[in-house]
């Protein structure tokens, strides 16, 4: 109680450098996947890009404009969905919220039109544009919040968690949707996510930050070529009463009938062991795994040391 008194008048404050140095590029069309753990910076990158925050040191050019100075402007270019907030209207019906949103961005009537029923359509929002926001499930919201981004047809989307809390069906919907309007339309996407899956489904370029900072700006695959040094191989054959030995594989479980193995493959062949295996038994089924990115991205943050 003491200490809350004593706050009221003698404030304490910490400076936190939430983004340190960071610097990149994105060109037109690009879906670059922006990555680190909680609390790295990414929600503040995003505000800084569309606008929302204006940094103390610095510079960011987008499309021309600096995006804190020119944003009457600039906001014309982007569009922007934060999975934590909502930019809709909470108690009147969806189609209001658009509507209003085609009256702020002063968009054409025709374009509005062939943009809604387009959204509409790919989105499946007809069943609910007329419900009111609160009366919404998350997915439901989310596929309007994605709508409502993209009604005044901006070249360059913002996504900051747009999958959060979506059921497998909806981030499907959602991720497809942004692939879409990626090739189709040549909207460039900006997206960050803890989901690993979206990154793998969207993402070719990953930008990681951890405590403000940039540790890597790359892709997927430069990713899996550094990190993705051991395959799962799994294979099924006839009744063999014992165990396989093969050289550079690690046997992980085996049956009478099925065995995994492990490969380091900077170490054995995948061919090499297949051959060998095939010699031992007669192979009826053969299954290779990569890591999953979910576990590449883990190792990338612990070399960092931001784990
Ligand atoms: N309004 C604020 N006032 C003070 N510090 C803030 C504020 N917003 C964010 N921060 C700090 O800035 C840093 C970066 O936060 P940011 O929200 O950008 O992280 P993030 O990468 O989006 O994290 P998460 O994955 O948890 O959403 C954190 O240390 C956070 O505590």
């Amino acid at each position: 109680m003491k200490e809350a008194v004593k706050a009221l008048f003698h404030r304490e404050y910490t400076a936190v450098e939430a983004l340190k140095d960071i610097s990149f590029t994105i060109k037109p069309g690009e879906i670059v996947g922006y990555i680190g753990p909680n609390g790295a910076g990414k929600s503040t990158t995003i505000k800084v890009m569309s606008g929302i925050l204006v940094p103390d040191g610095g510079s960011c050019s987008i499309m021309g404009y600096t995006p804190w100075l020119d944003r009457v402007a600039y906001v014309k270019n982007i569009g922007v969905v934060f999975g934590q907030r909502s930019q809709l209207w909470w108690d009147v019906p969806v189609v209001d919220s658009f509507e209003l949103l085609r009256d702020i961005y002063d968009v054409p009537e025709q374009e509005y039109g062939s943009n809604l029923s387009l959204l509409t359509e790919t989105l499946e929002l007809a069943d609910i544009i007329q419900t009111p926001v609160r009366q919404l499930s998350l997915g439901q919201r989310m596929r309007c919040e994605i709508a409502a981004s993209l009604l005044h047809s901006p070249s360059i989307l913002f996504l900051d968690e747009p999958t959060i809390g979506l059921d497998a069906v909806s981030k499907i919907a959602v991720r497809r949707f942004i692939r879409t309007i990626n090739e189709e339309k040549g909207v460039t996407v900006i997206l960050t996510t803890h989901d690993m899956n979206d990154i793998e489904a969207l993402a070719r370029r990953i930008i990681l930050i951890g405590k403000g900072r940039l540790l890597f700006d790359g892709s997927i695959d430069a990713i899996r070529s550094r990190f993705d040094k051991e395959k799962t191989l799994t294979i099924v054959y006839r009744n063999r009463p014992e165990p396989l030995q093969i050289a550079g594989a690690t046997i992980e479980s085996w049956s009478p009938e099925r065995a995994v193995l492990r490969v380091d493959t900077e170490k054995a062949v995948l061919s090499d062991v297949l051959i060998e295996a095939s010699k031992q038994v007669e192979l009826l089924d053969v299954a290779i795994d990569a890591q999953p990115i979910e576990d590449l991205i883990v190792q990338l943050y612990k070399e960092h040391q931001i784990s």
